[in-house]
């Protein structure tokens, strides 16, 4: 059967909205769009009163600290990892990650994200989870080797590694590797050459956190900054993407626009931790590909990317002094076409020949009227509670607001209670 998705409009890859019907073939990719007659063929899916809206690509996280929300709340980030996050994730297991990856799974689907970034530990577990929840991710082993022995970061390399080699392409394609050196400052510089030779022998990109607070900021104790240190290592580069970058140079701004690095923004983790005010405005005006991410539901505390393109328009402003800075329609296009750009995945945009990767945003609550700007509503007013359906390549995750491939009740008993066991075991 074909899928119909009929009465609705849609939010153009220029930002117009138009009414149309889209045609999603049995392949999972959109056949048409327009004015289309229903035939016998079509499994329709009503987006009558609703924005079809691609699906939203939280492009920088890890899923299973759905696990540690609320667990460890107002500090700033080294304390927060060092004294309570460390700890208590040295106690996580392979069941305890897919019970918080499922919780997260839910939480996205849910809010109309159909694609994301996963930087974590167990990441078979996790790609489980992403097959059984019929999303699209770019996953990685995150490594740490401060406070490590040699054999010990010897092996969290060669992990981060065999993993990124063995799960490319799982999920019937939906899930794609990357390597995932947690930090400049937190693995070691040659465990850095190792996973970048790596990377480039399996053909897979780097994601690591970048630029996030001080303690980033003279990453092997020599002076260098971290920009120049990761681009004489060749961790930047088109096909490499870095979360936060908060406190940047001019001359490191620069660097990722030559090197055609995407930085990935995330806004209210970087509130929370108070790790500081990215320029937004400054990287997109040098031509940096900037996406959004939520980061860990345990510094933002939810997975919603409607708060998250709010935040990032909000902050935006203020980072750069200008009310004009960050604008609707820049945050929309981070939330959407500038993640899938980042992570190197298909999606985010709503167009022939694309995967159908959508969600449909119901407009008839009184906090989305009247109907000024279907833009500006997605950006400042709607929330992930408004969308009504969810649909990764062709397939629906989300109808009328009930959960179709995962049991929402099951995953929040299960994640509860693997919450409590974990915290308890660490304290
Ligand atoms: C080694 S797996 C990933 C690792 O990153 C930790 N983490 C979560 N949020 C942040 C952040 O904002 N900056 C740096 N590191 C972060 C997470 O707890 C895992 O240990
Ligand atoms: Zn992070």
């Amino acid at each position: 059967m074909t899928l119909l998705v009929t009465g609705g409009r849609i939010l153009r890859p220029d930002h117009t909205v138009e009414r149309a019907d889209v045609r999603i073939d049995t392949d999972g990719d959109i056949d048409a769009i327009g004015d289309l007659e229903r035939t016998e063929r079509d499994q329709p899916l009503d987006a009558e009163g609703g924005l079809v809206t691609p699906g939203f690509v939280n492009a920088h996280g890890h899923a299973a600290m759905t696990l540690l929300r609320g667990y460890a709340d107002d500090k700033p980030l080294d304390a927060w990892l060092q004294e309570d996050i460390w700890p208590t994730e040295a106690e996580l297991g392979p069941e305890d990650i897919a019970a918080g990856a499922r919780l997260a799974a839910v939480e996205m689907i849910r809010s109309g994200t159909t694609a994301f970034a996963d930087m974590y530990f167990h990441v078979p577990e996790l790609v489980d989870v992403i097959d059984e929840a019929g999303l699209r991710a770019r996953v990685g082993h995150g490594v740490v080797t401060v406070g490590k022995d040699e054999a010990a970061a010897e092996a969290d390399v060669q992990e981060a590694l065999d993993i990124a080699a063995e799960y490319d392409g799982a999920a019937d394609g939906r899930v794609r590797t990357a390597v995932m050196p947690h930090a400049t400052h937190t693995v070691d510089t040659d465990s850095l050459e190792r996973l970048v030779a790596g990377a480039q022998e399996r053909g897979v990109p780097l994601h690591f956190h970048f630029n996030e607070t001080e303690s980033y900021l003279d990453p092997d104790g020599t002076g260098e900054r971290p920009g120049a240190y990761a681009d004489r290592l060749d961790l930047l580069g088109d096909s490499a993407w870095a979360a936060h970058g908060v406190h940047l140079t001019d001359e490191e701004i620069d660097r990722l626009a030559d090197t055609g690095t995407a930085v990935v923004h995330c806004p209210a983790s970087n509130m929370k931790l108070a790790s500081g005010l990215a320029p937004v405005e400054r990287l997109r005006e040098a031509g940096v590909t900037v996406a959004l991410g939520t980061d860990g539901a345990a510094s933002n505390n939810d997975l919603d990317m409607f708060g998250e393109m709010r935040d990032a328009a909000m902050v935006g402003k203020l980072a750069a002094d200008d009310a004009s800075a960050v604008p609707a329609s820049a945050v929309v296009e981070m939330a959407t076409q500038a993640g899938a750009d980042a992570l190197g995945l298909p999606g985010g945009k709503i167009a022939e020949g694309e995967p159908a990767d959508l969600a449909v945003v119901d407009l008839s609550g009184a906090h989305l009227t009247p109907e000024h700007d279907l833009v500006s509503h997605l950006a400042y007013a709607a929330r992930g509670s408004d969308v009504r359906h969810t649909v990764c390549d062709g397939k629906v995750l989300l109808r009328d607001g009930e959960l179709l491939t995962l049991d929402p009740a099951t995953a929040k008993r299960e994640a509860e209670e693997r919450a409590r066991e974990a915290v308890e075991r660490a304290s």
